[in-house]
């Protein structure tokens, strides 16, 4: 099987390595094309406990520089905020007919609108993977990736095909019958640990272990399972499960914060805040924390004290 992954950050490069493991032909899409040279010069490096292995059979190719070609399945592993940008040239220059987007959040399922794909994929990823460099990443936190169609074809289905070549027990997959509940549970996740690991800047085991920090999920998660009806035993079970998987995992909200670039949270908690004003619910904790974050993203300064 043929597979284009657009994005080799944290989750293009964890995918890539373990679809090549599966005996995939890997190409991944980058941004800069210093990456792209570094990838094919001298393969990914992949890290998961003690183990170091060297995948070097995968091509790159810069976004703009890549030829037109035809691919079994696209995955984009880019942050939502990023799609706008990847969407039009991929449609140009890559053939498939199936799509597979790995996005935290609901902001991506709105880009949805009009794609003429004939099968198209949400999926969420319980892992926790770090880009430790350009060829290099670390299974930081072993999960699951649960998947859904969005838009499913009649016939053989590629998305089908794809999940089933993981037969690696590290790399496990479920299918869930329906994507909004799947979305609105991973939502649940990220809108607790993402904001929380960031505001205070600790991996997400600490969440679990720092009393008060523990104290303050109690209220958020009431709030965010009310809001996206999610059963509130079995948001309390996945977000206390995934904290627990994902314990020496930096959150991609964190990542981002310490190196400065643009947050997901306009598609993981404004969603929650936007959904909550439209049934006239109050929230006083998730609207909070909603701020806070805002609030660190529009700092103007190092604060000094
Ligand atoms: N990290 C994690 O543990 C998890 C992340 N997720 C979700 O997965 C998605 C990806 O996250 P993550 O991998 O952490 O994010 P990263 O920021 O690590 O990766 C995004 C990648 O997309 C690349 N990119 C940006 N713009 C373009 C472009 N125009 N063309 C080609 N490539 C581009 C970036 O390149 P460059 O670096 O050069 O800018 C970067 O390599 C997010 O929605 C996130 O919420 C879900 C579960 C866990
Ligand atoms: C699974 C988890 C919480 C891993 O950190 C994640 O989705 C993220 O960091 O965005």
């Amino acid at each position: 099987m043929n597979i284009t992954i657009v994005g080799a950050g944290s989750i293009g490069l964890l995918y890539a390595v373990y679809c090549a493991e599966a005996g995939m032909k890997v190409t991944l899409i980058t941004r800069t094309k210093k990456q792209a040279d570094l990838i094919n010069k001298s393969g990914v490096e992949f890290i998961r406990q003690d183990d170091h292995l060297l995948v070097d059979h995968i091509d790159a190719y810069e976004i703009t520089t890549v030829a037109e070609h035809f691919t079994d399945l696209v995955i984009f592993a880019v942050k939502s905020y990023q799609l706008p940008d990847v969407l039009p040239l991929i449609k140009e220059k890559i053939k498939s007919s199936s799509w597979l987007f790995l996005q935290n959040g609901l902001a991506h399922v709105e880009m949805l609108e009009g794609i003429n794909q004939v099968e198209i994929g949400l999926a969420v990823i319980e892992h926790g993977a770090k880009k430790e460099g350009a060829t290099s990443v670390q299974h930081t936190g072993k999960g699951t990736t649960r998947w859904a169609y969005y838009k499913k074809q009649d016939e053989m289905s590629v998305l089908g095909s794809f999940f089933e070549s993981f037969k690696n027990k590290q790399f496990p997959n479920e299918y869930a019958e329906e994507w909004l509940p799947m979305l609105h549970l991973k939502l649940l996740v990220n809108g607790v640990i993402n904001p929380l690991t960031t505001i205070f800047q600790v991996k997400n085991g600490e969440l679990l272990k720092n009393p008060y920090i523990r104290e303050i999920m109690n209220p958020l998660i009431e709030e965010l399972t009310e809001v996206l009806s999610v059963p509130r035993d079995k948001g309390i079970k996945k977000v206390l499960e995934v904290c627990t998987f994902t314990q020496n995992n930096t959150s991609s909200m964190l990542t981002d914060r310490l190196s400065g670039r643009r947050m997901e949270i306009e598609a993981i908690l404004g969603y929650a805040v936007r959904l909550a004003k439209q049934n006239r619910r109050s929230t006083p904790y998730l609207t909070y924390t909603y701020m806070a974050v805002k609030g660190i993203e529009n700092e103007t300064g190092r604060r000094e004290v």
